[in-house]
């Protein structure tokens, strides 16, 4: 299991810790972790690599000269580019300047110019760590902007500076972040590096519990993603089984000109297992899906909405009939997830939102930014500023599970649990995804796992899917959505294989 802390958290563990450690001890472990992570990253021969450490004005720049000394030792030829404190420095972050030094590392003063025509065998980012307060500006926005042009792999100490560590935000409107292709952070892992631009600038993230005792460090509500969470659920088949054994699941949408995204997500929900999958057309229902004739296409106005889990949203457009439909839908006893022109339209009457939330039955909302900031009154940048607190304030109103999809999918339950998706790359950022994503979470519903689990399983074998498919070549430019479910059925498959009982 892979506990994600808060900033507050780690300061709380931190002081904690302190009384039973010697002084500094922290940030000499700190230095020792972050010289390992870059003998790591380093050629064989250490003696050959030029390694710049920036050093910043707190204790992350602390770190970095606890690092330099470290390598300097280990016969690297190490420059510091150090940023002095305004004020008076932390004794440890003293010792260790004084370590650094007195170590063979070099102390430089390169502009960019001289910083770009260095062939650098590594950059080691001790900028700003967890106490970053504003945004980075002037000297140290132009050397985050030099170290993101170079070719060199860029180690980052705690998290790439520059980037919230809670948020996974850049600090400040037009703010800049280090692009770090490794990172090695402390005590604990951070939120921040998995989600939004977290991903994007934190690289591989490795963590050093800085050999703190695990009685130090609490339990919390937030997690990275992961199978254990929801394997009790994966279940073999049985010999004697049949459709019936698996559910039923229609998926709800397909106004006039929009019928592609209903289809999707029934033919993501049939390679998931269920039973038996109908599409509920709001208007122009065809005969059959002659790719898929499985299907069981119906007109949504003769459907029997009770009789079967629901995906309602996926090209339902916001019409009256459709408002209509969603109503019918929410009263249902039955499962439901909402996706696109289904959140669109909770979104716009508060009437129905209410109805949702006083659902009994598992719900699952699956919004983009855009679709979460309708549903709470807010813009999309206020959503992606802060994805896990848009999330748990979506979950607990809705009274629902959320699904906040972008970058390091957030999902969050009513009682404020979080866990942050780490599989899944820009190969889904493609019109279909979300439809396909929506049609598998429903057919785990249909087939009996509760809302929360079905939630995780779903964003986790979605985005594996997409992973797997960009090793063999088919992205991350130009995957067609479609091209997700026969890779979903397989991933899912290999799950039950290996996973379950
Ligand atoms: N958490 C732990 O147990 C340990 C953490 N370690 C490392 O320490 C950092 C946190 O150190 P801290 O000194 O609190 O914070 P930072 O180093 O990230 O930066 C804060 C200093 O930077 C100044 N500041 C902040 N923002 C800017 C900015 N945009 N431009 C310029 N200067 C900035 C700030 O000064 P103020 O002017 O705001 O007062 C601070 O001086 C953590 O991330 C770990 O790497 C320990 O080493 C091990 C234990
Ligand atoms: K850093």
């Amino acid at each position: 299991m892979n506990p994600l802390y808060s900033v507050a958290e780690i300061r709380a563990i931190e002081q904690r810790a302190a009384p039973q450690l010697p002084p500094g001890a922290l940030m000499q472990r700190a230095g020792q972790a972050g010289a390992n992570a870059a003998l790591d990253l380093l050629p064989f021969s250490t003696s050959k690599a030029r390694v710049l450490i920036l050093a910043g004005p707190g204790n992350n720049g602390g770190d970095a000269l606890e690092t330099a000394a470290h390598l300097a030792h280990a016969g690297a030829q190490v420059s510091v580019l150090h940023f002095a404190p305004a004020g008076a420095a932390a004794p440890e972050r003293e010792a260790a300047l004084q370590r650094a030094r007195l170590s063979d590392a070099r102390f430089v003063d390169l502009d960019g110019a001289a910083i770009g025509a260095t062939p650098w065998s590594l950059v080691v980012d001790g900028l700003f760590g967890i106490g970053l307060q504003r945004p980075l500006d002037g000297a140290l926005r132009s050397v985050v902007e030099t170290i993101n042009r170079l070719d060199c792999q860029v180690l980052a100490l705690d998290l790439p500076s520059g980037l919230d560590a809670d948020t996974g935000a850049i600090v400040g409107p037009d703010g800049v972040a280090v692009r770090a292709s490794h990172t090695i952070t402390f005590i604990g892992d951070k939120p921040g590096l998995h989600t939004c631009d977290g991903r994007d600038h934190a690289g591989l993230v490795d963590v050093s519990r800085l050999d703190l005792e695990p009685a130090l460090l609490p339990p919390t509500r937030t997690h990275m993603n992961a199978v254990e969470f929801f394997a009790r659920h994966l279940h073999k088949r049985s010999h004697n089984s049949h459709k019936g054994s698996f559910g039923d699941l229609a998926v709800l949408g397909g106004a006039h000109g929009m019928s592609g995204a209903p289809i999707l997500a029934a033919r993501a929900a049939l390679h998931s297992g269920a039973g038996r999958v109908f599409v509920a057309f709001a208007e122009d229902a065809p005969a059959y899906d002659s790719a898929q004739p499985e299907l069981m296409c119906r007109l949504a106005a003769d459907f029997d909405l009770d009789s079967a889990t629901l995906v309602v949203g996926p090209g339902l457009g916001t019409a009256r009939l459709s408002q209509e439909l969603l109503a019918r839908a929410l009263a249902s006893g039955r499962a439901l997830l909402a996706d696109a022109d289904a959140l669109n339209m909770l979104a716009a009457d508060a009437e129905l939102l209410q109805q949702l939330a006083r659902r009994g039955a598992p719900t699952v909302l699956t919004p983009h930014p855009l679709e979460a900031a309708r549903l709470l009154g807010v813009t999309a940048a206020e959503v992606q500023a802060d994805r896990i607190g848009a999330a748990r304030r979506l979950a607990e109103r809705c009274r629902a599970v959320v699904v906040l999809k972008g970058s390091g999918t957030v999902i969050a339950q009513p009682d404020g649990a979080v866990v942050i998706n780490g599989t899944g790359n820009p190969a889904l950022a493609t019109a279909g995804t979300g439809d396909v994503l929506s049609g598998l979470c429903g057919s785990l519903l249909a087939q009996g796992w509760p809302a929360w689990e079905a939630a995780l399983a779903a964003v986790w074998l979605h985005g594996m899917a997409a992973d797997v498919l960009v090793t063999e070549g088919s992205g991350p430019i130009g995957l067609a959505a479609g091209e997700l479910i026969p890779a979903i059925r397989v991933a899912l498959n290999r799950m039950v294989q290996y996973q379950a009982h």
